[in-house]
């Protein structure tokens, strides 16, 4: 059996701080297949963003306590910092909610994307050349091939009329024209896995669907493999091929996009559809999860979600939680599970979700077998 492109195990994340460790991420495995987009859902505060910084570890990502990253079979987890700096230049590549993060504002957006082509495309002896300080682009014919590519890619991210726009500053541009000069930027190494968190949301419904649409194309053109966060699950059934539902740090459920929101086992994770904006009426209001999120701080005994839970029995606040394999790769953890009450009513909710985000919703799972999986296999296909 091959490894997956990316496997976390068992990953804990913290964060030391004044009042005491902060357990940001408790124990979370996924893995992400080549030409697979996997998608990280929950409430503010779940640990998706911290998750995805340990991969490489950028913006202040926290001390990994525990568990193992690996990208198609070596591990990441010890790397040093030059070899993690040459996999964010080479293999992986991460965009942010914000492209003004990525931006810089006094360049041309296409010399960016072809600064970004420049690198990747750079031997041993440029790599000298830059640590002596000669100038970029030196050569010209380097740098007339560099701009072309980056035309390309603005091309292939739907930029309308690149070849004009790449001379263009990132301040001339709209939230969605800049968020595609970051994809841009981001395929310019051509990585073999994309970690996007959150790379639509401050965008208008209908560029996030195309720049989703992108995605999906980009998945299947390149075998590209995409960790994609969100707090929308809207976003995630429109795009993704399996979800991970994340809470306090853990994850609750995850499987096939289709089945964990067709038919969710763990209480969370109705709660979360409940709550969706897609998921209401037009004449319903939204409404909240009742609650506050679990204080990270020293971590949790038991399921974090218990406090909130209106399935809750004294199980639940104690010791390790099982995790039930629910259907083909779809797994739940909960003590719980699987849940018996008003099912109907939320897969039926659920399935409006679906059709309005234009997936194909798969046959319901009939039969759910209550074997208990390994604690730390939660996420894994
Ligand atoms: N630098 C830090 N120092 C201390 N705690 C942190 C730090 N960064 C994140 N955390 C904490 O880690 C937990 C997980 O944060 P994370 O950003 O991963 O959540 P999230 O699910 O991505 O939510 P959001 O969408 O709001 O970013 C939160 O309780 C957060 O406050």
């Amino acid at each position: 059996m091959t490894d997956p492109l990316l496997r976390i195990e068992d990953l804990h994340t913290q964060f030391g701080t004044d009042s005491g460790t902060v357990h940001a991420v408790d124990g979370v495995s996924l893995t992400v297949e080549r030409g697979e987009i996997v998608g990280i859902v929950g409430e503010s505060g779940s640990g998706k963003s911290v998750t995805a910084r340990s991969i490489l570890r950028v913006e202040d990502p926290g001390r990994i306590a525990a568990g193992t990253i690996a990208l198609d079979g070596v591990d990441l987890t010890d790397a040093t910092d030059s070899t993690l700096r040459r996999i964010r230049g080479d293999s992986v590549s991460m965009v942010f909610q914000d492209p003004a993060e990525t931006l810089n504002p006094v360049f041309s957006v296409g010399e960016q994307v072809a600064e970004a082509v420049r690198i990747h495309d750079t031997d041993g002896s440029q790599r000298l050349l830059d640590y002596l300080n000669v100038p970029l682009f030196r050569n010209r014919s380097a740098w007339t091939d560099a701009h072309e590519r980056a035309v390309e890619l603005m091309d292939q991210l739907d930029i309308p009329n690149p070849e004009h726009r790449s001379s263009g500053y990132p301040h001339e541009f709209s939230g969605g024209i800049r968020q595609r000069a970051v994809l841009a930027i981001a395929l310019a190494s051509d990585p073999d896995l994309l970690v996007a968190d959150e790379p639509t949301t401050a965008l208008d419904t209908t560029t996030q669907a195309e720049i989703l649409d992108r995605l999906r194309t980009l998945r299947d053109e390149r075998e590209l493999g995409i960790l994609l966060i969100s707090h929308d699950i809207g976003v995630i059934a429109q795009t993704c091929d399996r979800v991970i539902v994340m809470y306090g740090g853990k994850v609750m459920e995850s499987g096939p996009v289709t089945d964990v929101l067709t038919t969710p086992e763990h209480p969370y994770t109705r709660a979360l559809l409940a709550c969706s904006t897609r998921n209401v009426d037009a004449d319903e209001r939204v409404t909240a999860l009742e609650g506050r999120p679990p204080d990270p701080l020293g971590g949790h005994d038991g399921c974090p979600f218990a406090e909130r839970c209106d399935h809750v029995t004294p199980a639940c606040h104690n010791g390790d939680v099982p995790t039930i394999e629910c259907g083909e790769n779809h797994r739940v953890v909960c003590s719980e599970a699987p849940l018996s009450d008003d099912s109907a009513k939320i897969e039926r909710k659920t399935e409006t979700t679906m059709s309005a985000a234009e997936t194909q919703p798969s046959e319901p799972h009939t039969e759910v077998n209550r074997e208990k999986v390994a604690p730390n296999d939660e996420g894994t296909r």
